[in-house]
């Protein structure tokens, strides 16, 4: 029986006659990844150069998945035929939880609903109002570094990872939750403690999560659950407090909160969305809240980290930086920078699009097939049968770094996004942010974030490299998370 488990589904590729990557016995796919012998990114990227044609086969884990190689045919899966292709692959089983209610684990027309009850609070005219909450943890994080940096004229090293989830962690809990908290000046808030300890996985924490998806079902028996009870109702309290606290106050503000409180009829609706769609539960409206800590801190944080060490690591794109940051500076007169100046800046634009090419921090876009599905490749006229419950999956790093899309695609190279050279990027080939109805809901949010970050550090620091600096950059095979061994590490030397 064990013999037969631990096989299943490894003839998945054999009966369709599409090349692909053995599995181990029991651990399928992520052998090498949890062995710690390669990282998730080296996986993918190895994977992605070593297969030709439209797709090959891998593991997740134990479950086969369809790895889509082909531009044109992730396009056609991702927009024009998404209805065959809605929901994403099931991560963990289990009871209904914070992560299983929120927008990015639902399925069908309960995802649709939900999207189009979030998606007002992802508008221009809601991002600039966030935009306002969002700069005053900006500030909080400058005023940090003002203080780390003394009177000193050299400056100081800083482990930017640590700086930005902090930053990130402000955003968060102002932008999503209403909390005001100081994760720089107050260390050790409850909130900061508790968020990081379900999502900077610990050692236990990684264990468990593996556990959950690998042997779903004995998880679920033995009541191995990734979010203890402790933990949830902390969240739970927290955010339906606040929006009773809102309701008795009559208290607007520009957050995700507020959005929800009119969704469930709590508040007067600008939007009337309470109209269009169904009652939602308590966990369902805190699940949204919740998501933001699985959905934006890592990659928010992640790419702010990345954009400073490829501005480090590449001085004269720092430096170009540096001029049109300076030019715009000089007209505000130093007062601080505006959401319609962020979207003024060409270079800013493709300093950011660059990095997140070199560092597509979400990996890879997942759907599942709900309906059985037929393509032919226009070019080739290959045919891909593609079956009703079979998982796909289009792998953002693969396509990012491969030759064809990108020559030299290790080099940060921001004109690849200029004016003349952007229109030749086919759009099947650079996706950090997902592809078709169902890509990031929070990318506008994401963008105006780094933007405004990028350009407050670069105002007042000059980037170089430190003693502890990993450079070439070597992502660390001890962590899950994208991270150079020993930490990104960067000196920070006043220009002022
Ligand atoms: C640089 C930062 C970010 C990156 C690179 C990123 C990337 C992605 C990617 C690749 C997906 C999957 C898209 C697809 O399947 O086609 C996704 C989904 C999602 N992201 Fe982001 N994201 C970022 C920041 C954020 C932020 C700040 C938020 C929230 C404010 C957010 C909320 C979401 C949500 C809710 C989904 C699921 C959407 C749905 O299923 O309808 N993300 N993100």
């Amino acid at each position: 029986f064990v013999y037969r488990w631990g096989k299943k589904d490894h003839d998945f590729f054999v009966k369709r006659n599409i090349p692909y990557e053995k599995p181990a016995f029991i651990f399928g796919g992520s052998l090498d990844i949890i062995l710690r012998r390669k990282t998730v990114v080296q996986a993918l990227l190895e994977m992605h150069m070593k297969y030709k044609g439209m797709a090959y086969g891998a593991f997740d884990n134990r479950r086969p998945v369809l790895m889509l190689r082909d531009p044109q045919l992730i396009k056609q899966i991702m927009i024009k035929d998404f209805d065959h292709f809605v929901n994403r692959s099931d991560m963990f089983e289990g009871d209904e939880n914070l992560f299983s209610s929120s927008l990015i684990t639902m399925k069908d027309d309960t995802w649709r609903e939900m999207r189009n009850t979030l998606s007002p609070a992802f508008t221009g005219r809601k991002m600039r109002q966030m935009f306002e909450l969002m700069l005053e943890k900006q500030n909080e994080a400058m005023i940090y570094l003002k203080d780390k940096q003394g009177k000193g004229e050299d400056g100081f090293a800083l482990e930017v990872k640590d700086f930005t989830t902090r930053l990130t962690h402000g955003i968060i809990a102002s932008t999503a939750f209403g909390l005001q908290v100081n994760s720089f000046r107050d260390e050790d808030n409850e909130f900061y403690r508790r968020a990081k300890k379900a999502v900077n996985f610990d050692s236990l924490g990684q264990l468990k999560a593996f556990f959950t998806i690998i042997f779903p079902k004995l998880a679920k028996l033995l009541k191995i659950e990734l979010f203890d009870k402790d933990f949830s109702d902390y969240f739970m309290r927290l955010v339906l407090d606040t929006m009773k606290y809102r309701a008795e106050n009559n208290i607007r503000r520009a957050d995700m909160i507020d959005l929800l409180m009119e969704a469930k009829g709590m508040i007067p609706n600008e939007n009337s969305i309470k109209a269009q769609h169904r009652e939602w539960s308590d966990l369902q409206v805190v699940a949204q809240c919740f998501l933001f800590f699985f959905a934006a801190l890592e990659p928010l944080s992640g790419v702010m980290s990345f954009a400073l060490h490829e501005l480090m690591e590449y001085p004269d794109v720092q430096e170009k930086l540096y001029e049109e940051v300076q030019e715009n500076n000089d007209q505000l007169e130093g007062k601080q920078v505006t959401y319609d100046v962020l979207h003024k800046m060409p270079y800013m634009d493709m300093v950011v699009s660059e990095v997140l090419r070199k560092w597509p921090v979400a990996l890879v876009a997942d759907r599942t097939c709900t309906k059985d599905y037929v393509y032919e490749s226009p070019v080739t006229k290959e045919r891909l049968e593609i079956r009703k419950g079979d998982i796909v999956r289009a792998s953002m790093v693969g396509l990012h770094h491969d030759p064809n899309n990108f020559p030299d695609p290790d080099t940060l190279n921001p004109e690849r996004f200029s004016e003349e050279n952007k229109s030749l990027i086919e759009n099947g080939a650079y996706f950090p942010f997902g592809l078709g109805p169902r890509n990031c809901i929070g990318n506008r949010f994401a963008l105006l974030a780094i933007k405004a970050f990028l350009y407050n550090i670069i105002r007042d620091y000059r980037l170089e490299v430190s003693d502890k600096t990993c450079l070439p950059l070597e992502l660390d095979k001890k962590t899950f998370q994208l991270r150079p061994v020993g930490g990104f590490w960067i000196q920070f030397k006043p220009r002022h």
